[in-house]
Formats: C-alpha cells, sequence, structure tokens
C-alpha cells in the first residue's frame, strides 16, 4: 500500500470551502519519512462497512491533529503542513479481515513538553468517537528522545529503590490488605505488622482504601507505620507499606503525602484513576521527597482489554514512565487478572531496559530509547500463591515486585504465616537459580524440598497448590507478525 502516491490537494484548491477528504487534505502522506524528532502512533483502525481504509486511517491522523470535518481559512494562517498529522502507512492486519494498523507521525511541535494530558488530548482527545470507525485501538507510541528527555521519569527508578531498601537479587515480596474493604485502622495494622514480621518486604493499601466511614486516613496512616517501625525493630530488615494517597482533589493528596513522609514512610501510592496530570503531580512531589512513589493501575481494564478498542496496556506503561511513578502493576500471567505471556513481557521490557528494540511477538512495535529515564519497577499483583514461585521468576524475572494478597491473608495458619510462605518459596527458587538449576522444570521439587522444613510452605502448597487461572486471553494479538511489518 505504501507504493501509492500522495494525493493531497496542493496550491489554491487546498482550501476552497468545503468538505474535501482527508486523505486529500494532506492527511495521508504515503512517501512521508518520519523524523527522529517525530511521535509515532500505530493505531488499529476498524472502518465502518463501506469505508475506504486509507480514508478512515488518514481521518484519525486529522481527527487527532489539525483537522475538523471541513476545510477552515484559517489553516493559512498557520503552517498547515507542518502541523498535520501524516499518516504514512497503511496495512491489513494479518489474519483480521476489515482492520488495519495505521502510522501516524506527529511533529514535535505539536506536543508540550512534559505533559501527558497535553498528549493524550492530542492522539485519545477526539478520535475514538468518530462515525466512521466501528473501532479503534492505539497499539503503540513511539516517542522520540528529545520529547522523552522533557519528562522527569520515575522519581526514585529501580536502582535506588533498592539501595534505599537494601534489597538486592532477589524480586520484592508485598501483599494487598484484605478484605478489600471494612476493616478498622487497628486490625489493618495487624495485617501490616504480620505480613511484614513474617518476611514480606512491603504491604499496600487497595486501590479503593482511601478514607472511608469504618477507617479514615489517618487512623490508618499511624497504625500502618506503627506496623512497619515494629517490623523493622523485629526483623532488622528495611519495610514499607504504600500507603493509598488517591483523593478527591489534590490538596488533599498532598495533605495525606505529607502525613506518610512526616511518618516516616519510604512510599506512597496513587491510582491510575486519578488522572494524568494528578500523577504528573504526585511524581513531583515523590522526588521531592524522597519517596517511592507506587502506581495500581485502577481502571485500565476498562480500556486495554479488548484488542480492537481502546489503548493497549503498553502504551499506558509508557505513558507512565514518562509520568514518573516508580512502580507499576504490569500483569503477573498467572494470576487471577488479564494477562497474556508475550504482551506481558512486552510491557515489562517497557518498564525495566534503557531501549527497547521492535520485537512484534511481544507487542513492541517500535524501537524505543528512554534517554536516561529512571527504571520502573513492574507489580505482579492478582491471585498469586508460593506454588507459582518458579513460573514467576522465570516469566517476570528479578526486578519486580510480586505480591500475594489472598496468597498471603488467606493462609490456614494466618498472615505471619503465608508471608514466611512466600519468602521461603522465593528464596528457594533464588538459591537453586543462582547455582544453575533447572528451577523451572524442577520448580515443584524444590519448593516441596523447602516445605519440608517449613511447615507455613508446606501448608501453603496443600492449600492453594492446584489453584490456577486458564482462560483465554482478550488482549493476546490474533496475528501473526509477518517479516513486512519489521520494516
Ligand atoms: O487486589 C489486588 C490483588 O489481590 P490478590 O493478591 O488477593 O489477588 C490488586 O488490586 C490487583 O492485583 C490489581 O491487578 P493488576 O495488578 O493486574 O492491575
Ligand atoms: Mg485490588
Amino acid at each position: 500500500m505504501n507504493m501509492q502516491q500522495s494525493i493531497t490537494v496542493r496550491g489554491k484548491d487546498r482550501y476552497k470551502s468545503g468538505v474535501m477528504e482527508y486523505k486529500r487534505m494532506g492527511y495521508w502522506e504515503p512517501n512521508y519519512e518520519p523524523k527522529d524528532t517525530d511521535v509515532i502512533a500505530l493505531f488499529r483502525v476498524t472502518p465502518q462497512d463501506g469505508v475506504d481504509p486509507t480514508e478512515a486511517c488518514a481521518a484519525v491522523a486529522g481527527e487527532s491533529s489539525t483537522a475538523t470535518w471541513t476545510v477552515v481559512w484559517t489553516d493559512r494562517l498557520t503552517a498547515a503542513e507542518k502541523y498535520r498529522a501524516k499518516c504514512y502507512r497503511v496495512d491489513p492486519v494479518p489474519n483480521s479481515p476489515g482492520s488495519y494498523f495505521a502510522y501516524i507521525a506527529y511533529d514535535l511541535d505539536l506536543f508540550e513538553p512534559g505533559s501527558i494530558s497535553n498528549l493524550t488530548a492530542s492522539i485519545i482527545g477526539n478520535v475514538f468517537g468518530f462515525k466512521p470507525l466501528k473501532a479503534l485501538r492505539l497499539e503503540d507510541m513511539r516517542l522520540p528522545t528529545a520529547y522523552v528527555k522533557t519528562f522527569q521519569g520515575p522519581a526514585t527508578g529501580i536502582v535506588v529503590e533498592r539501595e534505599r531498601l537494601d534489597k538486592f537479587g532477589r524480586p520484592l515480596l508485598g501483599a494487598t490488605v484484605k478484605p478489600k474493604l471494612g476493616l478498622s485502622g487497628r486490625n489493618y495494622g495487624r495485617v501490616v505488622y504480620e505480613a511484614l514480621k513474617g518476611g514480606l518486604d512491603f504491604t499496600k493499601d487497595d486501590e479503593n482504601i482511601n478514607s472511608q466511614p469504618f477507617m479514615h486516613w489517618r487512623e490508618r496512616f499511624l497504625y500502618c507505620m506503627e506496623a512497619v517501625n515494629r517490623a523493622q525493630a523485629a526483623t532488622g530488615e528495611i519495610k514499607g507499606t504504600y500507603l493509598n494517597v488517591t483523593a478527591a482533589t489534590m490538596e488533599d493528596m498532598y495533605e495525606r503525602a505529607e502525613f506518610a513522609h512526616e511518618l516516616g514512610s519510604n512510599i506512597v501510592m496513587i491510582d491510575l484513576v486519578i488522572g494524568y496530570t494528578a500523577i504528573q503531580s504526585m511524581a513531583k512531589w515523590a522526588r521531592r521527597n524522597n519517596m517511592i512513589l507506587h502506581l495500581h493501575r485502577a481502571g485500565h481494564s476498562t480500556y486495554t482489554r479488548q484488542r480492537s478498542h481502546g489503548v493497549s496496556f503498553r502504551v499506558i506503561a509508557k505513558w507512565m514512565r514518562l509520568a514518573g511513578v516508580d512502580h507499576i502493576h504490569a500483569g503477573t500471567v498467572v494470576g487471577k487478572l488479564e494477562g497474556d505471556p508475550n504482551t506481558t513481557r512486552g510491557y515489562y521490557d517497557i518498564c525495566r531496559e534503557d531501549f527497547n528494540p521492535l520485537h512484534l511477538e511481544h507487542g513492541v512495535f517500535f524501537d524505543q530509547n528512554w534517554a536516561s529515564l529512571n527504571k520502573l519497577m513492574p507489580v505482579a499483583s492478582g491471585g498469586i500463591h508460593a506454588g507459582q514461585m518458579h513460573q514467576l521468576l522465570d516469566l517476570l524475572g528479578e526486578d519486580v515486585v510480586l505480591q500475594f494478597g489472598g496468597g498471603t491473608i488467606g493462609h490456614p495458619r494466618g498472615i505471619q504465616a503465608g508471608a514466611t510462605a512466600n519468602r521461603v518459596a522465593l528464596e528457594a527458587m533464588i538459591l537453586a537459580r543462582n547455582e544453575g538449576r533447572d528451577y523451572v522444570h524442577e520448580g515443584p521439587e524444590i519448593l516441596a524440598k523447602a516445605a519440608q522444613t517449613c511447615t507455613p510452605l508446606r501448608e501453603a502448597l496443600d492449600v492453594w497448590k492446584d489453584v490456577t487461572f486458564n482462560y483465554e486471553s482478550t488482549d493476546a494479538p490474533d496475528f501473526v507478525p509477518t517479516p513486512s511489518m519489521a520494516v
């Protein structure tokens, strides 16, 4: 399709009043060579029946940059050719009739430096509601180095987080306090103390724990920090608890975060639903205050899960690395929530690598340079347990927080035993890996052996050994990448 010629109308005729096809207005430029400084977006476009695919893709470029539905004379007062986004490539999605990958280049001058809100207002602002489209998905973006450098990036980063926590060479362990709602501050603090004393590095508030009538935030923060301090004293290790500062206003969030800081917490937490501007504000606050910033991706599945519509989580992960959070929930593969192995691997690479080469099997469509932005720690959370430790280490690697909520607090002999089971399982697996054993295949044996001298682990394996969540992924690619896609 890229062999086609530009059909952009030029000269005076281009600005005659009236409605003109987007592809004739200059939003389809098949010979355009993207510049190193261009932002590139890859959309999966599903036009309505009867709509010309090239026109649909050009419309996406138009409506996400300068265009409206009719020619406007004020275009002539701008450097219109520069400001127009240009769709330069349209490929049918292999094995998926009716869908097309549209590559669209945006000049850097279209964006305010360092603002995710500004970027997203262009790229996903209007265009998802456009009538000629049946569905639209933002699959991936290439962010030019010049643009990446305008963002702060993760406030702390993986390297400094490990230094502050004094924990190296293994994944970190956490737990979400359960039940999600209803515990009093005092009982909540008990869970935190037991989980940390039992061997976890972190505990965390759940996404919907803020300041409800059953437990106001100050009450929770006080009991949680008492628990952290006591667990640190009892174990000689550094511990943390993600205090969720998500609130109705920025003023409330700053007040909560400052109180957490005053109490000596090393980490605070926010939910994705607070919005991009609030996230960037909190990232700046976290850097100023030497705090690790945990992001729960609450709400993301409302728009990330369907392969033909919405925004892929890989794009959200990129935006969040720019925005400056230190932790991001990125999937578990084996747990209770959506997570195709290859696609999840792509998210983890986006969080943790300095440079992401194009890797179509992992859903990574572009080379992406992170230009010395700190690395973002992925968090695996949702329906995982000690019996999966070998799989988790293999699939997710070492720089990750493994978070077992039910898989700690549901232990038959209590929370501390649940935490100990996870810590012993993890350390047994790390030791086996470091000894060069084939821990993935020998995993169940390694765990069984460790359980001979650790009753809590034996009990955990007995209760959960057969628990799996085997459902078909809704977000795995429905196409096999072809070599031409990598060009
Ligand atoms: O409450 C939990 C996990 O609880 P449990 O460990 O008891 O299952 C987290 O909110 C989800 O994992 C988030 O999902 P994701 O990490 O995919 O965003
Ligand atoms: Mg939750």
